[in-house]
């Protein structure tokens, strides 16, 4: 049987350089054989030495370690074919102890040097001389064991000597030194870097706590400078299944952000943008932990979405759902904090995330007459509930719907109404009985107590010259009694005042037109129109229909309460209304000032 053809120049091309993203992971692949070398001695001599120097000079690098070695054979076929790996058992299967598991971080070099050459002396068979193994990016490759009187190692471990392309940056002294700190500062060996004249500069790296493992005020600063934020809550994460210890920081992150978490396994740098380790819904949390039974893809750049990823995602979730369940009830006024800086996006989130809407149903309050309640409370309130869809509605109706014993609740803010659609069909999380609905301006008029006839009968000449001083379009002015009576009117907007109006000007543009040609009548004509209720319990009223005032003065008194009414309301004035504003206020400066001699 034939077997498949490989183009060796093509294949090592795509392994140094299509399979990460830049060749700064070459220090990452060199630091990772040196501990996964150190490791593996460790097995057979616990004392051993554990050390890593890395040596900067002539526009090359060598990287010594205290390693296992490799014997002659093992060169051969370890280093020569692509694919092996001591790392792995005889299953094939990666080995807990390791870091490395495909065969192919070491060509990883290749992308900063021409060749690479590797001496090493085994720690198993101390006696056996030197190795060398020297690989070029056309992969050829040559191994062979040092003669008498050659420059070999005097102790056993590997030195990996890279050539450096001419003038290749990545191996600068300086960028090796950060790079070494971004990949290995977390690592369990000793890291020295030497750069200058005879390696005069020297320094050292690694043996750094993690994150999780610095006091809570420590974490903070860590945070402040790392994630370049104040944290708003720290949660200490431990996923046994995953090996996971770390860290999630809660942020003020706005729910479009891309998270970023930082991820290491066994203490070793995988990504600073890892994905896939907290829920959606948890859009404000940043992990950085190690996960030490996570799975790496082969450029060993991100986190492999398998089972054991979403299992520790769940987790992970559960841990920042406890967390907010115990700030609910322990710190509420934290909570409140979080929950205003976050309003708009845990409700977006709720919308969609059926964990999430939960969580805002029972925690986060929503504006209404009541004060500040969650939707859980008021569905429980035993009262009807309605909620406006604008802000301005809620202020125009609130006091009136308070008087009639109907809870009035604020929806006009980003995704609120939209919550509460999502909660009204949710059964399970609805008490029964509960009666929340949109606001039916119809609705509270009709609660409102008639007139008396008497009443009525005194009042139809001022409705009828209300029917001259505001448009019926715009407007219908109509008497009853309510609470309270200090308020001499009240208007009633239609709740879809906006999108009405607008439908209605584009079909009044549409039908001024059709109408003609096919007898086309306008839809929205007989649609209810808002309304401008006078209050017959108010003083000002009462006058205003008992009193047989001049029509000039009624006309003007109506469009007064009217503009008074929109204002309270926030409702835009057009030209119109705002040329009977300056009226009404010039007849009240008018009247206020006395009369020129
Ligand atoms: N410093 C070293 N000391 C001892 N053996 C080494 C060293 N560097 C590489 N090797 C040997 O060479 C083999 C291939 O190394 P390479 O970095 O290409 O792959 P790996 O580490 O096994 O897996 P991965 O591709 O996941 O990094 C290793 O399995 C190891 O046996």
């Amino acid at each position: 049987m034939a077997t498949f053809q490989v183009d060796l120049r093509g294949m090592v091309d795509l392994l140094s350089r299509n399979l990460y993203s830049g060749p700064r992971v070459y220090v990452r692949e060199l630091l990772q054989n040196t501990v996964d070398a150190i490791a593996a001695r460790r097995l057979q001599d616990p004392d051993c030495p554990a050390t890593v120097t890395i040596t900067v000079a002539d526009g090359g690098l060598t990287c010594r370690d205290t390693g296992i070695g490799l014997t002659l054979q093992e060169a051969s076929d370890l280093l020569s074919t692509i694919g092996a790996s001591s790392k792995r058992d005889e299953l094939g299967l990666s080995r807990g102890d390791y870091l490395g598991q495909f065969g192919i971080g070491m060509l990883s070099c290749f992308m900063v040097s021409e060749r690479i050459r590797v001496l090493s002396r085994s720690a198993r068979q101390p006696q056996a001389p030197t190795v060398e193994w020297v690989g070029r990016t056309d992969g050829t490759y040559a191994v062979r064991a040092l003669e008498a009187g050659e420059d070999g190692l005097d102790e056993p471990g590997t030195l990996v000597e890279l050539d450096g392309l001419p003038g290749e940056p990545w191996l600068r002294a300086d960028t090796v030194r950060a790079l070494v700190d971004e990949f290995g500062s977390l690592l369990p060996i000793d890291v020295e870097v030497r750069s200058g004249q005879g390696g005069a500069t020297r320094t050292r790296h690694a043996h750094q706590e993690a994150p999780w493992e610095l006091s809570r005020r420590e974490q903070r600063r860590w945070c402040a400078e790392t994630l370049d934020a104040e944290p708003f809550d720290i949660i200490d994460l431990k996923v046994p299944a995953a090996g996971l210890r770390g860290l999630a920081v809660i942020t003020s992150a706005h729910p479009t952000a891309t998270a970023h978490h930082t991820a290491y396994v066994k203490r070793m740098l995988v990504s600073r943008s890892a994905e896939g380790l907290v829920p959606e819904w948890a859009y404000f949390v940043r992990v950085v932990a190690d996960a030490a039974h996570l799975r790496l893809t082969a450029s060993r750049e991100q986190l492999v979405d398998d089972d054991l990823r979403a299992e520790t995602r769940e987790a992970i979730g559960a841990a920042v759902r406890s967390w907010l369940e115990r700030m609910a009830r322990a710190a509420p006024r934290r909570f409140a904090e979080f929950v205003a800086a976050h309003a708009v996006g845990l409700r977006s989130v709720a919308i969609s995330d059926a964990d999430m809407l939960e969580l805002v149903v029972r925690h986060a309050p929503v504006e209404s007459t009541l004060g500040p309640r969650t939707l859980a409370q008021l569905a429980a309130s035993g009262k009807p509930v309605r909620f406006t869809r604008t802000v301005d509605q809620y202020r125009a109706l609130a006091d009136v719907a308070s008087s009639q014993g109907i809870v009035l609740v604020n929806a006009g803010y980003a995704y609120e109404e939209e919550v509460i659609a999502a909660f009204l069909a949710r059964p399970d999380l609805l008490e029964a009985g509960a009666d929340i609905a949109l606001v039916d301006p119809g609705e509270l008029l009709e609660a409102f107590s008639p007139c008396s006839p008497a009443e009525e009968a005194q009042a139809i000449e001022v409705l009828m010259l209300a029917a001259q001083a505001i448009d019926p379009e715009d407007c219908e002015v109509v008497m009853r009694r309510f609470e309270p009576a200090t308020l001499p009117a009240l208007y009633l907007p239609d709740p879809d005042l906006a999108g009405r109006v607008a439908a209605r000007t584009s079909t009044r543009a549409a039908t001024g037109v059709w109408s003609e040609i096919l007898g086309v009548t306008d839809p929205f004509a007989g649609s209810p129109v808002p309304r401008l209720v006078l209050n017959r319990t108010n003083p000002l009223v009462v006058r205003l229909v008992s009193a047989r005032a001049d029509d000039a003065v009624v006309t003007r008194t109506l469009r007064g309460l009217y503009i008074q009414c929109l204002l309270l309301g926030h409702q835009p004035l057009g030209p119109k209304e705002r040329s009977w504003a300056a009226e009404a206020l010039g007849s009240l400066l008018d009247s206020a000032l006395p009369q020129a001699q």
